[in-house]
């Protein structure tokens, strides 16, 4: 039998406004421990079947969804990373981040008088400073790749040099990836000293590790490097770049809430999960905040602790939203988001 959830805030009165970008109190990181990741097997076959049971019994009540889908909106890093970006695409882009949704459907929903914004715009480095005009008193973060996304193989003074440029252009968060290399081969002291070193460059903006985890071979590799990361100081760490083989996955997030949870335990500190690349569905919106409700608790619905690295989910969100309101779907088209 399908147990039902409720809404994402019900225990808190409704959908919050947005939050400011990150968490208020940083991770800062602890010296490496391999002991907290050697001995971790990681069941494979368990842990899809765990993915799959969550969100087949969990589902979300009808009458609910459309506050679930409202949550995840203001958890979305609206995300635009192709080469041919332009100023006036990261501009739309931006509009868009901005207002969500069109006024007919955020007023039939009962949020118009909601500052609904996703919970960041997520641009290459170079379109970090048309993405800063175009929010400009939004109060939407900035979020940059950097470190030589997505593959990372640059000598890592550049990486950093990338790090500082963004910052310096106005990104609140650096998107990094790591060497896939120093994990394949276990070199878990040279995956945290570069972590550590980009975290450092980071300064005040949040960094959010991306694992790459579709090129990582093993779901122990994924514990392994997940925890790594959140000892070298990540606020958030993220499953892909959206340009791997294989993105995000259910089992994987599951293997990488883990993590947090373990990493919580140990140290106190709490790391925020972004997962990305190839979601694009309201399904896959709801099926990750269960995820994340039942993996990590309520917290885990909020832009400071989720984000979701989207850049063609909006349009459905909004797409089942119209049809929440009006009863009926409009041409996709007509959601484009740029
Ligand atoms: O970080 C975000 C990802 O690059 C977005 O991937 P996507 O284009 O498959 O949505």
């Amino acid at each position: 039998m399908t147990a039902e959830t409720s809404g994402p805030d019900a225990g808190a009165g409704g959908v919050q406004p947005p939050h400011p970008a990150g968490n208020a109190r940083r991770n800062p990181g602890i010296a490496l421990d391999t002991a907290m990741f050697a001995g971790q097997a990681v069941n494979r076959p368990a842990a899809e079947r765990r993915a799959a049971s969550l969100v087949a019994r969990r589902g979300v009540k009808k009458e609910f969804q459309a506050a679930w889908l409202i949550n995840a909106i203001r958890c979305i890093d609206l995300t635009t990373l192709a080469g041919d970006d332009t100023a006036a695409r990261v501009a739309r882009l931006c509009a868009k981040a901005r207002q969500p949704l069109a006024p007919h459907i955020a007023e039939g929903l009962g949020a118009g008088a909601m500052r609904l914004t996703t919970g960041a715009v997520c641009v290459y480095p170079t379109m970090v400073p048309h993405a800063v005009k175009a929010l400009a008193g939004s109060g939407i973060p900035v979020a940059s790749v950097a470190t030589g996304f997505p593959a990372g193989l640059m000598p890592l003074h550049l990486r950093l040099e990338e790090i500082h440029w963004a910052v310096a252009e106005g990104a609140s968060e650096i998107d990094i990836v790591i060497t896939r290399e120093h994990v394949l081969n276990a070199n878990w002291q040279a995956l945290y000293d570069e972590v550590a070193a980009m975290r450092a460059a980071c300064g005040a903006a949040h960094l959010k590790a991306i694992l790459a985890t579709g090129e990582l071979q093993t779901l122990r590799n994924v514990y392994a490097a997940s925890m790594v990361a959140m000892q070298a100081g990540a606020d958030f760490i993220k499953t892909s770049t959206g340009k791997e083989g294989v993105n995000a996955t259910l089992p994987v997030s599951l293997v990488m809430t883990r993590a947090l949870r373990d990493y919580l335990d140990a140290t106190g500190h709490r790391i925020g999960f972004k997962p990305a690349g190839g979601m694009k569905s309201a399904k896959d919106a709801l099926n990750w905040q269960i995820l994340m409700k039942e993996e990590m608790g309520r917290d885990w619905l909020a832009p400071d602790l989720f984000r979701i690295g989207a850049s063609s989910m909006l349009g459905d969100i909004e797409r089942q939203l119209e049809h929440h309101v009006t009863g009926r779907y409009a041409a996709s088209s007509r959601h484009a988001i740029a």
